[in-house]
C-alpha cells in the first residue's frame, strides 16, 4: 500500500494562481496542468455561450412524464448502474455527498445521497429531470465530462456559477463496448469534504458498469480478458476484447483500449490472429476446459499479455465447417470479472473472501466437521488423524493441495471440531483480492487513512476472526511486501489498523492453504521463509481426487445431496469413465459435472454420457488421446496387482484388440466403487488400444493401493515418474 498522499508524490504541482485570493478554496488542491487546462477551457466556452456567473437561471426540473421517459429510454443504463451505484454510496455515506447517474445528454436520473445534502443541493438543482449540460449549468464535472468524454473533477470556485462553488463534484462519463457515451455517474459533495480518492472510486465505478454492460452485450461470443499481469484478470484493471465467430474485434472495454494502447476505430481494424497472433479455434480449443490456464501472448509491438477466454460453452463447438453457434442451454462459466470488480471496489462478503474465475456455486456444500470427510481413502483418514491430533493446541494448519481438492472444506470442518466452533471463522482470498486492497482488507484501517472507502474506516479480516479461526486462503498468492507485517502480526497478536496508532489484540487460531509450492517459492524469494515456519505448524496434503480410492463415495455423496428424492446410479459406462479420467479440477469438477448431469437426468434414475456436458466428454477423450500419442511402449508385464486385492481383475495386457467383456450391470447408489475389469468395454464400443489399457491399468493399481503412488509403483515395477509422465499427472501441486 502506497504511504500518505501528498502532492508531490502524485507528481502534481500547485494550481498556477495558488495564491490568488480569488481562488481561495480550489488553490487548495494540487492539480495537473491537463486538470487547469481543462476547466480554462471550459470556462472560455461557458464564457462564449454567454452564461452568467452570477445571475441564477430557472432550475426548473423534468416534469414528471417526462422524466419518466426519459428514465423509460435509459432504463438499461439504470438497470446496470444501480448496483454500482448502491455500493459506491456505501463508500461516501456520511461524507455530505451524493451519487448520480445522468444520461448521455447531461441530465439526472436517479440520485442516492445524505438526506442534508439532499437538502442543500436541491436549491442548485442537483437533482433527478434537471440538465447539468455545460451549456446549462457552465462549468460542472457532469458536463465537462461529457464534451470532454474523459473523467472530470470540478471543485468549487472551479465551477463557472458561484451558486455552485460549495460543491466538489467527481464525474467519469460511462461508454458503450464501441465508444458511444451511454450516461455519466458522478459524486458531488460539499466541497469541504473533497476527498482525492472519490474520483478514483468513480472511474472504478463506471468501469464497472462498462464492464457488466459489455458482458450483457455479448453474452453469445466470446470474450477475452487480458492483462499484461496475470494476477488482474478478472479485476476492474482486465482489458475485455469481445470476437465475433470469423475473428473480428466487435467490442472493447476501456482497459482494452488503453492497454493496447488504440482507438475503438484503430481497434476495429483487427483480427484477433493479427492482434494476438492466435485464432478463434485455437481460444477455444485451451479454454474449453474451464480449468484451462491464461494464454500469453505477445503483440508485434513487443509487448506481453495474458489473455484468457470465456464463451458460453458449449454453445462454442467444433463443426467440420468451422465454428458454429449451437442453441445448447448453456452452462456459462461464472463471470470472474464482476466478482473481482466487487473485490476490487472493496466489497468482499465478511467471512467469505469471494473468488476470482471460481466458477462453482458448490461452495454451499454443508460441511459438518472432519467425520463427515472421511469416505474411506486411506489417505485422507491418515489426514484427518493428523489434524485431530493437533486440534485445539494453537498449531496453525497449513493444508496444500491442488485447486478444488477441498481445502476450504477442510478448514471449515477444523474450525467446526474445535473448540472455537462457535466463534468465527472468517476466509480470506489473498488471491482475489487486488494488491493494494489485501493489506486493508486484512489489518483494517481508520477512518481517512485510505482511499475514499468508508469514511468511518473499516475493521480487518484479522479482527473480526478475533476468539475463532482466520483462513488465508491461497497464502502463496500474499504479496511478499505484505508477509513481514503478517508475520509480526502472528507473532505479536496485535494488530494495527493502517493509519492508526493503536494496537488491538488478537486471538485467532490460523489455518492457511495454497497450491503453491511454498518451498520453491521461499527459493525463488517470493516466499518468507519466517512466515512459512510460522504458519506451518502442521502442514497436510489433500491428495488430488484421481489419488483417491473413495471417487464412487463422493459420487454417492453429491448424487444424495443434489438430488436427495431420487436415487440415482451412473450407468458402467460412466463409472469407467470416471475411473478412467483424471479430473484436473478435482471434487470441484467432479461436483460440477454431476450438477449438471442430475439436471439433464431429470425424471430418470440412471446417469448415462448423454447426460454429461459435451466438454466434459470432449475433454475426457482428448485427454485420452494425448495419452495415447505420448503413451511409450509397454513394457511387459506392466502390473501386478497386490494378491486378494479388489483390482485383482488385472489380467497381462493383451495386444491391441481386447475381448468384449460382458457388460456391468448398473451400479446403483450407494455403492462401493465397482471396479471394472481391465479390459471391459461396452459392444458398441471401439476397441481400446494398447495405450489406454496400460494407462487404465496404472490407474486402477493406484486405485488398488488407495492411491499410493510408491505402492502402485512397486506392484507394476515402473518408477513413479513413469506413472505421473503416463497419466500426464502434473506433479508441481498445481
Ligand atoms: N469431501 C467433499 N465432499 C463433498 N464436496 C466436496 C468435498 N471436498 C470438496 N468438495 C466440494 O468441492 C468444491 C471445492 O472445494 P473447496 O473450495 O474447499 O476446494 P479448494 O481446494 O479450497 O479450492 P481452491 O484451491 O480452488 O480454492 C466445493 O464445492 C466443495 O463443496
Amino acid at each position: 500500500m502506497a504511504g500518505p498522499y501528498t502532492p508531490a508524490s502524485a507528481g502534481l504541482r500547485m494550481r498556477p494562481g495558488a495564491n490568488d485570493p480569488r481562488r481561495p478554496i480550489a488553490s487548495a488542491l494540487p492539480l495537473d496542468n491537463e486538470h487547469v487546462h481543462k476547466i480554462d477551457q471550459s470556462h472560455q466556452r461557458c464564457a462564449a455561450f454567454g452564461l452568467s456567473r452570477i445571475e441564477r437561471l430557472d432550475y426548473s426540473p423534468l416534469g414528471r412524464s417526462d422524466l419518466g421517459v426519459v428514465r423509460e429510454r435509459n432504463q438499461r443504463l439504470y438497470a446496470h448502474a444501480a448496483p454500482v451505484m448502491e455500493m459506491l454510496y456505501e463508500q461516501i455515506v456520511n461524507s455530505e455527498s451524493m451519487v448520480l447517474l445522468c444520461d448521455a445528454t447531461g441530465t439526472i436520473l436517479h440520485s442516492i445521497g445524505d438526506q442534508d445534502f439532499l437538502n442543500r443541493a436541491s436549491k442548485v438543482a442537483l437533482q433527478p429531470g434537471v440538465n447539468w449540460s455545460e451549456q446549462a449549468k457552465g462549468t460542472n464535472a457532469v458536463g465537462t465530462a461529457l464534451i470532454e468524454e474523459s473523467p472530470t473533477l470540478v471543485h468549487a470556485d472551479e465551477h463557472y456559477m458561484h451558486a455552485n462553488h460549495f460543491l466538489t463534484c467527481s464525474a467519469a462519463p460511462i461508454l458503450d463496448p464501441r465508444g458511444n457515451i451511454l450516461g455519466v455517474l458522478d459524486v458531488s459533495g460539499d466541497q469541504r469534504s473533497y476527498h482525492q480518492h472519490t474520483m478514483g472510486l468513480v472511474k472504478m465505478s463506471a468501469r464497472m458498469i462498462e464492464n457488466h454492460w459489455l458482458t450483457d452485450d455479448y453474452r453469445n461470443v466470446m470474450r477475452l480478458h487480458f492483462h499484461s499481469r496475470v494476477e488482474f484478470i478478472g479485476t476492474l484493471m482486465e482489458g475485455i476484447l469481445a470476437v465475433s465467430q470469423d475473428g473480428k474485434l466487435v467490442g472493447a472495454n476501456r482497459g482494452a483500449l488503453e492497454q493496447l494502447g488504440l482507438s475503438g476505430a484503430a481497434l476495429r481494424m483487427h483480427t484477433i490472429s493479427s492482434l494476438f497472433g492466435t485464432t478463434v479455434a485455437a481460444l477455444v480449443d485451451r479454454f474449453r476446459s474451464p480449468l484451462a490456464t491464461p494464454l500469453p501472448v505477445e503483440l508485434s509491438s513487443g509487448r506481453q499479455f495474458h489473455v484468457y477466454a470465456r464463451f458460453n460453452w458449449p454453445v462454442w463447438h467444433a463443426a467440420s465447417s468451422g465454428f458454429a453457434a449451437e442453441a445448447a442451454a448453456s452452462a456459462a462459466p461464472v463471470g470472474a470479472a464482476e466478482a473481482g470488480a466487487a473485490e476490487a471496489a472493496g466489497s468482499s462478503a465478511a467471512g467469505n473472501g469471494g473468488g476470482v474465475g471460481g466458477g462453482t456455486a458448490a461452495g454451499a456444500a454443508p460441511a459438518t466437521g472432519l467425520a463427515s470427510l472421511s469416505l474411506g481413502d486411506t489417505q485422507f483418514a491418515a489426514l484427518i488423524d493428523k489434524i485431530r491430533r493437533v486440534l485445539n493446541r494453537d498449531i496453525p494448519i497449513l493444508i496444500l493441495g491442488e485447486t478444488g481438492t477441498g481445502k476450504e472444506l477442510l478448514a471449515r470442518a477444523i474450525h467446526q471440531d474445535s473448540e472455537r466452533a462457535r466463534q468465527p471463522f472468517v476466509a480470506v482470498n489473498c488471491a482475489s483480492i487486488p494488491e493494494t486492497l489485501i493489506e486493508a482488507e486484512l489489518f483494517g484501517y481508520e477512518e481517512g487513512a485510505f482511499t475514499g472507502a468508508r469514511r468511518k474506516g473499516a475493521v480487518g479480516k484479522i479482527v473480526q476472526a478475533n476468539g475463532g479461526t482466520l483462513f488465508l486462503d491461497e497464502i502463496g498468492d500474499m504479496p511478499i511486501s505484505l508477509q513481514a507485517h503478517l508475520l509480526r502480526v502472528l507473532q505479536e497478536r496485535q494488530v494495527t489498523p493502517l493509519g492508526s496508532a493503536k494496537s488491538v489484540s488478537v486471538d485467532v487460531t490460523l489455518v492457511c492453504a495454497t497450491h503453491r509450492n511454498l518451498r520453491e517459492m521461499i527459493e525463488q524469494k517470493a516466499f518468507r521463509e519466517d512466515l512459512y515456519y510460522r504458519l506451518n505448524g502442521l502442514a497436510v496434503r489433500l491428495p488430488p481426487l484421481r489419488e483417491r480410492s473413495d471417487l464412487m463415495a463422493l459420487v454417492e455423496r453429491i448424487l444424495d445431496r443434489e438430488s436427495p428424492d431420487r436415487r440415482l446410479r451412473l450407468s458402467p459406462e460412466v463409472v469407467r469413465l470416471f475411473q478412467g479420467y483424471h479430473w484436473p479440477g478435482n471434487v470441484r469438477q467432479l461436483f460440477n459435472v454431476l450438477r449438471t448431469a442430475c439436471v439433464m437426468a431429470s425424471g430418470e434414475t440412471l446417469i448415462t454420457r448423454d447426460h454429461l456436458s459435451d466438454d466434459f466428454i470432449d475433454d475426457a477423450r482428448r485427454v485420452a488421446q494425448q495419452r495415447a500419442a505420448s503413451a511409450e511402449p509397454v513394457a511387459a508385464p506392466v502390473f501386478a496387482a497386490s494378491p486378494g486385492s479388489a483390482q485383482a481383475a488385472a489380467v497381462p495386457v493383451p495386444p491391441v484388440a481386447v475381448p468384449v467383456e460382458p457388460v456391468p450391470p448398473a451400479v446403483s447408489m450407494p455403492a462401493p466403487q465397482v471396479p471394472t475389469p481391465v479390459a471391459a468395454r461396452l459392444p458398441d464400443e471401439p476397441a481400446m488400444s494398447l495405450e489406454d489399457i496400460e494407462l487404465r491399468t496404472i490407474q486402477q493399481a493406484v486405485d488398488a493401493a488407495g492411491g499410493n503412488i510408491s505402492v502402485a509403483a512397486k506392484r507394476l515395477g515402473i518408477s513413479r515418474n513413469t506413472i505421473y509422465r503416463k497419466l500426464r499427472w502434473r506433479s508441481d501441486g498445481r
